[in-house]
């Protein structure tokens, strides 16, 4: 039996590691769960699994939710709450669901408990890699890959050498908007905006997808997780989103990952590393799909990709100003405060006016989170 916690378990990936626990009740116990505002569905979730532990968005939440709790169900709401849920359950690992940066301190607080970590939430890695990386190696804590195109890497890398990387091609669709030009995208809707052409996910990653700075975050979650340089890290169209990455190697050699594009594949195989267990989803026939596509990336399409390229490579805070500056801009333009387009220009503009503070601290990523985030809000 494994036990596991989940953050964010209202979510998108929140709800796919539930169904990859239910499938596998023998498997899989869960001890703790943290949602932010959606009440309903995590009392749903109690109800269903049991945990011993939750925690809710705000003190109003709780007060709302606690009448409701099976007894004996520790209660727990905020940031606080999501470091007790990551850290202080009897879980063997965290999946970080979380949307946003907000994962950063219950992901560090799962580390130093010793728990092993499923990370989807990319923002996490983005805005402080080198805290979490370091902080895993030291207490001998594995970060696994939920992400789908992480864990295709993952799976390619299973027995190879780190040196003998050539380089490592992660997929985008594309998103929503991939066949429209740069001018079309001045009139589109939020409505459009959230329709993305292959995955069934959160707003938020829906619409970093369609300005392809969700391809940019993890560049540099790929960074961190594989240790490879970003010149060696490469961005390639594949509409289909079937590949789901690969990786070259020295000697010429080329491994991908394909598979039907299900969350569940890469949540389980995160859950239950180094085996495999059955997965009920639909299976892939290459015969049936018949072909497969694959463009060249167009940086002047897509002008986030090559910030996120450009921060990467400065490192310290930069990272961290564009995933911030970046959680603000989604978060007004989902409110239909700024244009689609606007999102990028806001981007640019903090970015420009951001003071890189190299090999920052903790203190220095969230003054530096919280310095953009109040930036693009002015914007
Ligand atoms: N969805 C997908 O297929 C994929 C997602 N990811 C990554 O996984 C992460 C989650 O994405 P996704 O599931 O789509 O997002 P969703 O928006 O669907 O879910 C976000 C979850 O986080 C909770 N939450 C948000 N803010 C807070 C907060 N301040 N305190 C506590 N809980 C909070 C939400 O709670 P509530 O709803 O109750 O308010 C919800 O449970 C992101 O980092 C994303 O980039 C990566 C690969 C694929
Ligand atoms: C499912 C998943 O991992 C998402 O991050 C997905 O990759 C989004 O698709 P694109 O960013 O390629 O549009
Ligand atoms: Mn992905």
């Amino acid at each position: 039996m494994k036990k596991i916690a989940i953050i964010g378990s209202t979510g998108s990936i929140g709800t796919q590691t539930l169904d990859v626990a239910a499938a596998h009740p023998d498997q899989f116990q869960v001890e703790a769960l943290a949602g932010g505002g959606n009440i309903k569905l995590l009392l749903e979730q109690v109800q269903q699994f049991k945990p011993r532990m939750v925690s809710v968005g705000t003190a109003a939440l709780a007060e709302e939710i606690k009448p409701y709790l099976p007894s004996g169900v520790q209660l727990y709401h905020g940031n606080e709450g999501l470091i007790e849920v990551a850290a202080g359950s009897d879980a063997d690992m965290l999946v970080t669901a979380v949307m946003g940066s907000v994962g950063l301190r219950s992901t560090l607080a799962a580390i130093d408990a010793g728990k092993q970590i499923g990370l989807a939430n990319k923002e996490t890695l983005v805005t402080a890699g080198h805290l979490v990386m370091e902080r895993a190696a030291a207490k001998g804590v594995s970060v696994l890959p939920v992400d789908s195109e992480h864990s295709a890497v993952f799976q390619c890398l299973n027995g190879e050498h780190r040196a003998e990387i050539s380089n490592i091609t992660l997929t985008a669709s594309g998103g929503s908007f991939r066949d429209l030009t740069r001018d079309q995208l001045s009139h589109v809707t939020v409505e459009d905006a959230l329709k993305h052409p292959n995955w069934s996910m959160g707003a938020k990653i829906t619409i970093d997808s369609a300005t392809m700075v969700n391809k940019g975050l993890e560049v540099i979650e790929a960074h961190w997780l594989f240790g490879v340089p970003y010149e060696q890290i490469q961005v390639l169209l594949h509409p289909e989103s079937i590949v789901h990455s690969y990786v070259e190697f020295v000697d010429g050699s080329i491994i991908a990952q394909l598979g039907t594009p299900d969350m569940r594949v890469p949540i389980q195989y995160a859950l239950t590393y180094p085996q495999r267990m059955k997965a009920p989803g639909k299976r892939l026939s290459l015969a049936q799909i018949g072909q497969l596509h694959f463009r060249e990336m167009d940086y002047d399409r897509f002008p986030c990709l090559r910030l996120a390229f450009e921060c990467g490579k400065i490192g310290g805070t930069a990272p961290t100003a564009y995933n911030a500056a970046n959680e603000i801009a989604v978060a007004r333009f989902l409110n239909k405060e700024i244009s689609f387009l606007q999102i990028e220009t806001i981007l640019e503009r903090v970015l420009e006016e951001h003071q890189v503070a190299a090999q920052p601290d903790l203190e220095a990523i969230e003054a530096a989170d919280a310095w953009a985030r109040s930036k693009a809000r002015q914007l």
